[in-house]
């Protein structure tokens, strides 16, 4: 396949894949473009350039104040005494504001679609404190211009280096200062993903006109997340601000994958990518490497993708003779129509920039957008909401509707129900005739609860035909909105056949079937869905212990059998970014509560290690309780007894007697490189239906929310995005470290809440670990009501 012959948007879909949008920078440019140029550089295929606040004459104003500054310094320190000369030292010279010969921008209402530049001469992370300090006032002038003027994003140079911790923290300093001086713009900070050695660009900065450059010996024993420190640091000083975004230099060897995996989660505004990253292809053509095409596919699998800046590729001809006039920007379309007009006067066409040709051939190599990246999904990324609580609130049919959607959780429980259903018969005949607490009954009683607007009844209605079951169906639903769809749906599509019951099903007294004397009977079959993101969090155990006691003992079934809770530590700095900001406006518990949230942008901070996966169970709920099949169900499936036992214990002032359903788990994560989390990612995991039958050698029918088991269990499934609970304060870890997770369901007699706090150990010895760091416990005190 070619790329040659370049763009052409009617040949592709573009909206079946990410899109590109690529801009033209060059490191040489001293002043914006003019109309021409600009339109120019449209032409070549960019879609946006960028353009430097101020210009050489400024620069050299700088140069000479400090010059200045340092003559007379010397001159000073002559004049003193030798006692006094032991530490000279005047005031720094205070840089004059701009003039309109310092600058070639301009407010303009296209001023939005330039990409604006600070100076990348300019060394706030310099020790000797002079330069440092007029650094810092030449980018406040700077980005207070930029403002000014306008415009939406400032891309700043990072430090220069990570070696000089103190640099560094002066640096974020500095990047605080100007988040003060802007009110509107975003400041971009433009950092390598690592440092690689001998590879760094060498730009000119006051420092290395005056001899201070550190240059330091090159390093051979590369430390790969040095420039991600960096990156934490100033944007911890930053308190993590909403108006600070990345510019990430991709670099030419693409690193490990844990690391471009630590930037996907960063806020990643820009992509930049160097000339000397490209490679020549046979016919001489630029090409990227598989792994630089595969690390861009990646990133712009983002909700909010990068955008590109391409460094140093051309246009090569363009006319940079310095421009001192005020220049008006036409918008992109604006400019794209009149480079139109203007191509179709030229003798000859300019082209398409091959760089941008080579990358809009990528756009259209990308995997296209899979079923789980509909815009309505993808708007859903790392997008918070309060869980549900269908007990205590009334869902809306538009929340129903929404479930219904995806037919892939509904498919799994009608194979569990048929399963189930082909069973009952297999394993209920042999009693036949029936004993005391299992009289015989023909037909199998079962009983759709929290049926909702009905998907789950018709279900089972398909299950009985597919397996020519005779059944008697109740539904029961405590929703009385949803209760009138119900009755309609009875009547016009299922023939009455279906007994409804608008009850709230822990209160339910069972079903009396026909031919029963008009008795109340067991139930052979009981079909719920009332789970949660985090399995247990919708209070799927406390309504089913108040509806399971009709299950017929002992071949009652449930559908789920079982479901289990796992969590995983994750970095996650954009969410910790707006709970933080939600808890600065006023809401008090943003960090004590979990999240319902479709994770994408984020990094595990657990590598999978023998013993010690990534995601990690925390504990499991069984139905229908054992306690009441406690000697043959538990024993059988190993349960642990603390399961089993109903009772046991008591909150202060409830009488215990939901405590069977607390729980509590103690995990260990091992993080072999340093980092930082913001929280942990809950999932859970659900068996709907497992063989009965002693030889069975059926899979169990499950669904899973587990990002390493959807795909096999319940591939495409959409119903459940995963749960978190944040962290108050970000933790860091060094590398080697376990990290150890704790967790409570606790509950009383009219709620259910979760409890949570991490411990980082690092070991010191071979048998020596000491805690190194912990965050608070955490409460969520009032999670679901019971009442
Ligand atoms: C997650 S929705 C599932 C609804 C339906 N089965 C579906 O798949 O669309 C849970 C349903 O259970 C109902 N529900 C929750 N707790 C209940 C209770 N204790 N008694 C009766 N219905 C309940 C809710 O009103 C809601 O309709």
């Amino acid at each position: 396949m070619s790329y040659t012959g370049a763009l052409n948007p009617a040949s592709d879909s573009y909206e079946s894949r990410p899109h590109y949008y690529i801009g033209q920078h060059d490191s040489d440019r001293w002043e914006a473009l003019d109309e021409d140029q600009y339109t120019q550089v449209l032409n070549s295929g960019f879609n946006f350039v960028t353009a430097p606040i101020t210009n050489q004459h400024f620069f050299q104003r700088v140069v000479d104040l400090h010059k200045n500054f340092l003559k007379e310094q010397e001159q000073w320190s002559q004049e003193l005494t030798p006692g006094q000369r032991t530490n000279p030292s005047m005031p720094t010279p205070i840089v004059p504001t701009l003039s309109n010969e310092d600058t070639s921008i301009y407010p303009s209402q296209h001023i939005g679609s330039l990409i604006i530049y600070s100076s990348p001469w300019i060394d706030l992370c310099s020790p000797d404190k002079h330069i440092a300090s007029i650094s810092r006032q030449v980018l406040n002038l700077e980005v207070a211009y930029a403002n000014f003027c306008g415009a939406r994003s400032v891309v700043i140079p990072g430090p220069r280096s990570d070696e000089d911790a103190a640099g560094v923290r002066q640096y974020a300093r500095a990047i605080q200062e100007a988040l003060q001086v802007v009110t509107r713009a975003n400041l971009i900070i433009h950092m390598p993903m690592y440092r690689e050695p001998g590879l760094e660009e060498k730009a000119e900065t006051i420092s290395s006109i005056f001899g201070r450059d550190p240059e330091g010996e090159p390093k051979n024993d590369i430390d790969l997340y040095t420039s991600w420190d960096s990156w934490h640091t100033i944007r911890s000083v930053c308190e993590y601000s909403s108006r600070v975004f990345l510019a990430l230099r991709i670099p030419r060897r693409v690193p490990e994958k844990a690391l471009q995996e630590r930037w996907f989660a960063e806020p990643l505004h820009f992509l930049t990518i160097g000339q000397s990253v490209f490679q020549q292809n046979r016919a001489g053509h630029p090409s990227l490497s598989k792994h630089h095409q595969d690390l861009i596919n990646r990133y712009m699998r983002l909700k909010n993708a990068p955008w590109m800046i391409l460094n140093d590729v051309g246009p090569q001809d363009l006319d940079t003779t310095p421009n001192v006039k005020a220049i008006e920007y036409p918008s992109l379309s604006e400019a794209a129509s009149k480079a139109l007009k203007k191509e179709n006067r030229r003798p000859h066409s300019q082209g398409i920039n091959e760089y941008v040709g080579y990358m809009k051939y990528l756009e259209r190599q990308q995997p296209p957008y899979s079923a789980m990246e509909t815009p309505a999904l993808t708007s859903f990324q790392d997008w918070l909401q309060s869980p549900l609580q269908p007990l205590a609130d009334n869902l809306e049919s538009a929340t129903y509707e929404v479930f219904e959607g995806d037919p892939v959780k509904y498919d799994q429980y009608e194979t569990a129900i048929t399963e189930a259903m082909a069973e009952w018969k297999v394993l209920k005949k042999p009693s036949a005739l029936g004993t005391e607490s299992e009289p015989y009954n023909p037909e199998l009683i079962c009983a759709v609860a929290g049926a909702g607007r009905g998907p789950l009844v018709a279900r089972v209605l398909r299950a009985a035909q597919t397996t020519n079951t005779k059944i008697q169906l109740w539904a029961v639903e405590k929703n009385q909105n949803a209760f009138v769809y119900l009755l309609n749906r009875n009547k016009r599509e299922w023939n009455n056949q279906v007994t409804l019951v608008k009850t709230d099903m822990r209160g339910w007294e069972g079903p009396r079937p026909k031919g029963f004397d008009n008795k109340i009977s067991g139930v052979d079959i009981l079909v719920t869905e009332l789970l949660g993101s985090f399995g247990d969090n919708e209070l799927s155990p406390e309504c089913l212990d108040g509806i399971q006691r009709h299950l017929f003992r002992p071949s009652g079934i449930s559908i789920p059998l079982s479901y289990t809770a796992h969590l995983s530590p994750i970095a996650t700095p954009r969410l910790f970014a707006e709970i933080a900001s939600r808890a600065a406006t006023g809401d008090a518990n943003a960090f004590e509560i979990p999240y319902v949230v479709r994770l994408f942008q984020l990094d595990f901070a657990a590598q999978k290690v023998p013993g010690h996966p990534r995601f990690q169970q925390a504990w499991e709920f069984v139905h229908p309780v054992p306690i009441l099949r406690a000697d043959t169900f538990a024993e059988e499936k190993g349960l642990a007894v603390k399961y089993v036992t109903e009772g046991g214990g008591s909150m202060y002032g409830s009488s215990g007697t939901n405590e069977h359903n607390a729980r509590h788990c103690h995990l260990t994560f091992v993080c072999p490189t340093r980092g930082v989390i913001h929280g942990l990612a809950g999932y859970f995991e659900s068996v709907l239906y497992a063989s009965q039958l002693p030889d069975s050698d059926k899979e169990p029918v499950e669904i899973s929310i587990l990002p390493d088991q959807i795909d096999k269990k319940s591939k495409d499934m959409i119903s459940w995005f995963p749960i978190f609970f944040p962290l108050k304060k970000p933790l860091m870890f060094p590398q080697d470290t376990e990290m150890e997770v704790s967790m409570w369901r606790q509950t009383d007699d009219t709620k259910v809440w979760y409890e949570w706090m991490v411990e980082v150990y690092a070991w010191v010895g071979p048998k020596t670990r000491i805690k190194i760091n912990a965050s608070e416990m955490h409460s969520s005190r009032k999670v679901a009501c019971l009442m």
